[in-house]
């Protein structure tokens, strides 16, 4: 009996093995137009409830983005989603940015997708659209040219668990958690997690934690390279001390750098490709900061 998958290998055969023939093809995906973004942005905003708020901290160099939804746990409404996607778009045009940290208010990261928001679009052709939209704005926010960190306090599930993957770093207090709950939830990931996360774990550790649905504690997710560092936590609740403990470790790395040698390091790491590499070099050598660092005749033997 002929299956689906046979007829696509054997297509595959006749044309390019190698590129192609490990694509299994999914015989149910409808090809939708896609929208354009200002459309699923005016449908998604008015799916309300909480909000994403952006400041940007002119003296550090550091951005703070607030996922703000705390009666419900932080869930991520159509109009959390527009938000999102406006901070990013904002910070895009942002010259003097060094870092960027994203946390949850209220002592937790955030719980998914907002259930009322997800009851209103529980249909492929939105459930395309609402990837669409967060595909958008995670992209542009790990290719921000400004070191991203993920503050975890509380819990990060499903989507929010696919949210903390969009930066460069993830710190999380000792009591937190991450569940990849999607598939308990009838669903794959909509957020980019998939990707992200075969790309930080690896392939067979992405399929367990997506499969399983199990929770991940804070030293498992050290131990997994899904979390970077741990911050101590007097109270989960005191989202202030835990941003400035992430604020420092993060100045750790970032405090003693002009903006444009920072915007270099993380352009060059992020962008996979020599020429963009040379040209995104090119924009600091002979520069101040690097006139300044050879008239102090630096020594590198401490
Ligand atoms: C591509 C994206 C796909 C996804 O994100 S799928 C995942 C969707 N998220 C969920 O299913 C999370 C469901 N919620 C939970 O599991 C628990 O509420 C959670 C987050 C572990 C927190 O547990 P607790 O600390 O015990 O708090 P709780 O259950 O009493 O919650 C307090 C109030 O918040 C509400 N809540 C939590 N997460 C929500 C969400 N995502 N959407 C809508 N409402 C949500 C919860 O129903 C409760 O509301 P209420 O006070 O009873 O009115």
């Amino acid at each position: 009996m002929a299956c689906s998958g046979c007829a696509a290998l054997k297509l595959v055969s006749n044309r390019n093995l190698k590129v192609l023939g490990s694509r299994y093809v999914y015989t149910n995906v409808k090809k939708y137009a896609a929208s354009p973004l200002t459309e699923i942005r005016e449908q998604f905003r008015k799916f309300v409830g909480g909000g994403v708020s952006l400041r940007k901290n002119e003296d550090n160099g550091i951005a703070y983005i607030a996922i703000d939804h705390v009666k419900k746990k932080n869930g991520f409404s159509g109009k959390m989603m527009v938000d999102l996607n406006d901070a990013v778009l904002e910070l895009e045009s942002w010259k003097t940015g060094k870092g960027v940290i994203l946390y949850g208010a209220g002592g937790t990261f955030c719980s998914g997708g907002y259930l009322d928001t997800v009851r209103n679009i529980c249909n492929s052709e939105d459930g395309y659209k609402m990837a669409t939209l967060m595909h958008d704005s995670v992209m542009r926010l790990r290719n921000l040219p400004f070191v991203s960190v993920s503050l975890v306090t509380g819990k990060a599930i499903g989507g929010g668990a696919e949210l903390m993957l969009a930066t460069d770093f993830r710190l999380m207090s000792y009591s937190s958690e991450i569940r990849f709950v999607e598939a308990r939830m009838g669903v794959g990931t909509g957020w980019a997690g998939g990707t992200l996360l075969q790309q930080l774990v690896g392939h067979r550790t992405a399929l367990d934690l997506l499969l399983t649905c199990r929770k991940v504690s804070a030293d498992e997710a050290l131990v997994l390279g899904l979390a970077d560092d741990l911050i101590e936590e007097k109270d989960d609740d005191d989202d202030e001390a835990a941003v400035m403990k992430a604020t420092e470790w993060l100045n750790e790395r970032i405090a003693s750098h002009h903006h444009s040698v920072v915007q270099t390091i993380k352009g060059i790491v992020v962008c996979n490709d020599l020429e963009e590499e040379r040209r995104i070099f090119s924009t600091t050598w002979g520069g101040k900061a690097q006139q300044d660092a050879l008239n102090k005749n630096i020594k590198h033997n401490n």
